[in-house]
């Protein structure tokens, strides 16, 4: 990101100042702020969800207005927001498979990667053919990982990512994030309010003012 700048419309405040950053593949990044600082809203930005109002964002060197949205958010980057609702009238292997279907690139054995996406985040066959709506919480956001993990993408970003989650699930789920990172070399950038969290980040910036900074 370079000099990226973004005020809502009908705001006339800043919600972020000429922000620059450069997030790196292999690490993960965990971004801090109090409530209201801007998080989801640089997230949105990276997500290509929101465009900024000045300044720069590229993926791997290419500024993202140049890109076509839908092909960069289903294809390149994995996104796990909690308003990324899961379909929870359909079953875990069915989410994954769609997912897969939107990235549009051509995968032999779409179920077959759906149920090895599931394993990986710890979700076993009998409850990849179970519908959302009957998996737990820490189930469902490792629903979500898999589903963001459909198309390979070398950039995730998350929001939250163990929100509601108790201290067990807490880690399961960030073991599995920097294992993304560290041993699959993905770029992963997420929000948290939890000072645990922050622990098994590699880097961790703050947002204050508008302003982001290293921590
Ligand atoms: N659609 C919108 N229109 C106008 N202002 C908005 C909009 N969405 C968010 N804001 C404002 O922009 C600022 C940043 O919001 P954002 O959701 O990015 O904060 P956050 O750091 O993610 O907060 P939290 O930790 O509470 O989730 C807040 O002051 C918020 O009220």
């Amino acid at each position: 990101m370079k000099e990226v700048s973004f005020t809502y419309r009908g705001n006339e405040k800043k919600v972020l100042n000429h922000i620059s950053a450069d997030f790196e593949d292999g690490k993960v990044c965990a971004i801090v702020g109090e409530s209201g600082s801007g998080k989801t809203t640089l997230l949105s930005l990276i997500a290509g969800l929101t465009s900024s109002s000045s300044g720069v964002i590229a993926y791997q060197g290419k500024d993202i207005k140049h890109m076509n949205k839908d092909r960069y958010r289903s294809n390149k980057i994995g996104v796990i927001f909690q308003s990324y609702n899961l379909l929870l009238a359909d079953t875990a292997a069915e989410n994954v498979m769609l997912s897969i279907q939107l990235g549009g690139n051509k995968v032999k054995g779409k179920s077959q990667l759906a149920y090895v996406l599931l394993a990986k985040v710890g979700i076993d066959k009998e409850k990849a053919d179970r519908k959302v709506l009957k998996l737990s919480g820490g189930e469902q956001q490792r629903v979500a990982i898999a589903r963001s993990l459909s198309y390979n993408p070398i950039l995730i970003i998350a929001d939250e990512p163990t929100g509601k989650l108790d201290e067990k699930n807490e880690k399961g789920i960030m073991d599995i994030v920097r294992n993304l990172a560290h041993i699959e070399g993905k770029c992963v950038i997420l929000v948290t309010h939890s000072a645990s969290v922050t622990e098994y980040a590699d880097v961790v910036m703050e947002i204050r003012n508008g302003s982001l900074s290293r921590r």
